[in-house]
């Protein structure tokens, strides 16, 4: 189909060269075991305490203990969810060139539109997947000339913005932070949507290779194919998909943020045989001159200071130079 990125043939290289799949590899790839993550149900926040201070004290434990759970009864009708998905498939149906040459064509930021890994070297180190990077400055609900100008699109990403916010404000409270600091710090142009699609693919690879977020915090919606995975415990471990339900991950910034009380754990997405797979993210993140500070009553100061920019700058480079993200490490005191 003349939408497809030339997956095949910008890679025929790898794949000739592709040694018998090694085991390691082929755990993430092909994981375990499914597991249902813990989920909230967010109508008791609208209910009296002490239910309402319970169901905050779950989500201050899911991100503690997994960093990742999914929440029901979110707020965003199966409408607002349906009509975006709609209009996510419109975006991926249209001619790749066109898609490639987004910022002319579609009028949206310059290389907002990625594919596959431009710097692999083997077949692991592809993601087999495309995405749209969207700054939420680029998302309108005005009817210009902008390929993301939908108000299906406009009415997702504020609500899913306004749930990434209070559920942020709930974990800065429970962790003994200001809970007005993403008030305070956060930027419309620096959070965005990445719109993930995911062809279906001969075999096992990444869909999107194992990363943490660089954020504060991620909300997911995906569909019901399923493919998305996580490290729990030290294992790869599938997510069973939920259609009804918004998937929460905590990002890097947070876990230093929070001094390590909440964690950014490792995923990845896996492609299907058969099925092409669509995901949306919003990500949540401060102004480039944010300064993170790593800190709590319980123990010492596990990172040292550092904006979001530094640390923006230095997952960039070391992308570019090993291939990878290496993040919060880095930065250690
Ligand atoms: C090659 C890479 C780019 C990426 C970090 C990674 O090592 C693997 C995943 C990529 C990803 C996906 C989600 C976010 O958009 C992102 C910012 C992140 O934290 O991991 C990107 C990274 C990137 O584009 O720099
Ligand atoms: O598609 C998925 O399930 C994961 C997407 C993801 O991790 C991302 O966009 O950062
Ligand atoms: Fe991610």
């Amino acid at each position: 189909m003349d939408s497809d990125p030339p997956f095949h043939e910008t890679y025929k290289t790898l794949f000739a060269a592709t040694k018998p799949l090694n085991n390691d590899w082929l755990a993430a790839v092909t994981a375990v075991e499914e597991l249902e993550l813990p989920s909230i149900d967010l109508t008791r926040l609208s209910l009296e305490s002490p239910e309402k201070e319970r169901c905050k004290n779950d989500i201050a434990r899911a991100a503690n203990e997994w960093g990742f759970f999914q929440v029901v009864n979110h707020g965003i009708s199966r409408d607002v969810l349906e009509k975006m998905r709609d209009e996510k498939v419109k975006v991926f149906k249209q001619p790749f060139q066109h898609k490639c040459r987004g910022d002319k064509f579609m009028n949206v930021s310059a290389g907002s539109y990625r594919w596959g890994t431009p710097t692999a070297t083997c077949l692991r180190q592809l993601s087999w997947s495309e995405a749209f990077h969207i700054p939420m400055t680029d998302i309108s609900s005005l009817g210009d000339s902008s390929t993301f100008s939908s108000p299906s699109l406009h009415q997702f990403a504020t609500k899913v913005a306004s749930l990434a916010q209070k559920l942020a404000e709930i974990l800065a409270e429970k962790s003994g932070k200001k809970s007005t600091f993403f008030q305070e710090n956060s930027l419309l142009s620096t959070c965005y949507l990445r719109l993930n699609r995911y062809p279906p693919c001969p075999i096992p690879l990444f869909g999107l290779m194992p990363h943490t977020d660089s954020d504060f915090l991620t909300v997911l919606y995906q569909d019901q194919v399923g493919g998305l995975q996580l490290v729990k415990d030290g294992k790869w471990v599938a997510v069973k998909p939920n259609p009804e339900a918004l998937f929460i991950n905590i990002g890097d910034l947070f876990q230093a943020w929070s001094n390590d009380c909440y964690k950014s754990v490792q995923h990845c997405a896996v492609t299907n045989p058969t099925k092409e797979r669509f995901s949306v993210a919003y990500f949540l993140c401060p102004s480039y001159d944010t300064v993170i500070e790593s800190c709590s009553s319980n123990k010492p100061s596990v990172y040292r200071r550092f904006s979001f920019k530094e640390y923006r700058q230095q997952v960039q480079e070391d992308v570019q130079n090993y291939g990878y993200k290496i993040g919060l490490p880095r930065f250690l005191v």
